[in-house]
């Protein structure tokens, strides 16, 4: 049984069948976790990437920039986690994956566009009230395909100077002074 439908696991962990009687408790404080049968028929808990909290997880972010040099924000659906505030588009990495191809990815997965990732721009680790997050951000170069939001609720091509109007999680402050003090996007340069 996959507790939240997530994918892979980077680590894992297991209790033997008598301390399942506090599988509840596990699922309570690791909401990232399974439960499989072991060879020997008695049921294990295999844990997430992380067993701390808050939960930890590791994004990609990309930011897109086209010819005009507009950068691609997506607004995040109303429900879940962060729900209405605008990003950069990104997501979680897989086991096996380097951050670029994550970017890569997960920009195809929300927007159903190819692009070219550049230059890194910053790493931030914020931790909010219940999760930790950190994220790794590239400049990336819009290549083809029309962006269309698959996974969020409206997507917009803004200025730099545009992004003000609108609201990010909390972390994307130390996202947008970076990319205030780098100006330009990063690729082929
Ligand atoms: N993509 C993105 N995530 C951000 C930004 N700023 C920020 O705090 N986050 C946080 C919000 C989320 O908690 C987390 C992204 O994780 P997510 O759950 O949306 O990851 P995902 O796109 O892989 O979505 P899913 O597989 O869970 O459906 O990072 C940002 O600019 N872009
Ligand atoms: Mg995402």
């Amino acid at each position: 049984m996959t507790v939240d439908g997530s994918r892979v696991f980077s680590q894992q962990s297991t209790v033997n069948s008598q301390r399942l009687e506090c599988g509840i408790i596990y699922f309570l404080e690791f909401p990232k976790c399974t439960i499989s049968k072991s060879s020997s028929s008695s049921p294990q808990l295999t844990m997430s990437e992380t067993s701390s909290f808050p939960p930890h997880k590791i994004i990609g972010v990309g930011v897109i920039w086209n010819d005009q040099e507009q950068i691609l924000i997506d607004r995040r659906r109303p429900e879940g986690a962060m729900g209405g505030l605008w990003e950069f588009p990104g997501g979680k990495i897989e086991p096996g994956e380097t951050i670029r191809e994550c970017i890569q990815r997960e920009i195809s997965e929300e927007l159903g566009i190819v692009i070219e990732v550049g230059e890194h721009l910053i790493t931030i680790d914020h931790t909010y009230t219940d999760l930790r997050v950190t994220l790794t951000v590239h400049h990336c170069r819009h290549v083809t395909g029309i962006p269309q939001p698959l996974e969020s609720d409206e997507i917009r091509w803004v200025t730099l100077e545009e992004l003000e109007e609108f609201t990010f999680p909390k972390a994307n402050i130390q996202i947008i002074a970076a990319l205030k003090g780098s100006g330009e996007w990063g690729v082929g340069r």
